[in-house]
């Protein structure tokens, strides 16, 4: 992990994993990756291999803008350098969670997302119904000099008590927010300008 620049990033995001079921690191990503990243996601939008974003699994699948209206592409390893080094970042995390909290993650999965100005992602938890495989969700945003006034937070529902808090999370270039898939509700507010991540669940193995 001496890709990170922290050595106690890893521990923290475990500590917060444990107590509260959700992290947020605003550095996580050093500088020079998250501009490469940003750039090969640029890339890939103008290149139109980032397609709308389904809602659903397998056969119920379907594309409702009224529901999320992100624009995403899947990441394979070995197809860029800089993506191998985030997918690198990423098994370290996975690694590390699993030695700390026993999750028994097996692998990662993640997308490039981008939402034009004015896209939304509505209020829901990231685990399917027929599949409980994802454990722990991973966002990574890659969004230079985001401005208070551009909106496009990541909004969590935390519980508080018998009742909800929501907690408003800027997409800030380089940072993490991490939480347990199964139990978070979010959603992702409407911006102003584009707004670029890194979408990723940390999956157990099909039980
Ligand atoms: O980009 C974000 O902040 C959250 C995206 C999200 O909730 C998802 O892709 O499931
Ligand atoms: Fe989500």
């Amino acid at each position: 992990m001496s890709a990170l620049a922290d050595p106690t990033l890893l521990s923290r995001i475990v500590d917060d994993l444990a107590q509260q079921g959700w992290s947020r690191q605003a550095a996580f990503l050093p500088d020079d990756l998250t501009r490469q990243l940003a750039e090969e996601c640029r890339q890939r939008a103008q290149q139109g291999a980032l397609t709308p974003a389904a809602v659903g699994r397998g056969g119920s699948q379907q594309v409702r803008e009224g529901v999320r209206g992100d624009r995403i592409q899947w990441l394979e390893a070995g197809q860029t350098a800089v993506c191998d080094r985030y997918l690198a970042l990423m098994d370290g995390l996975r690694q590390a969670l699993n030695e700390g909290l026993y999750l028994g993650l097996a692998d990662f999965e993640s997308h490039f997302a981008c939402y034009p100005p004015g896209a939304f992602y509505q209020r829901h938890v990231d685990r399917f119904r027929d599949d409980d495989r994802r454990v722990v969700s991973a966002l990574v945003y890659l969004n230079d000099e985001w401005q208070a006034g551009d909106g496009g937070a990541l909004r969590l529902h935390l519980a508080d008590g018998a009742a909800e808090r929501a907690l408003d999370i800027p997409p800030l270039g380089g940072s993490l927010v991490l939480f347990l898939s199964a139990e978070l509700p979010h959603e992702v507010l409407p911006a102003s300008r584009e707004r670029l991540s890194l979408a990723g669940w940390f999956r157990r193995r099909a039980l």
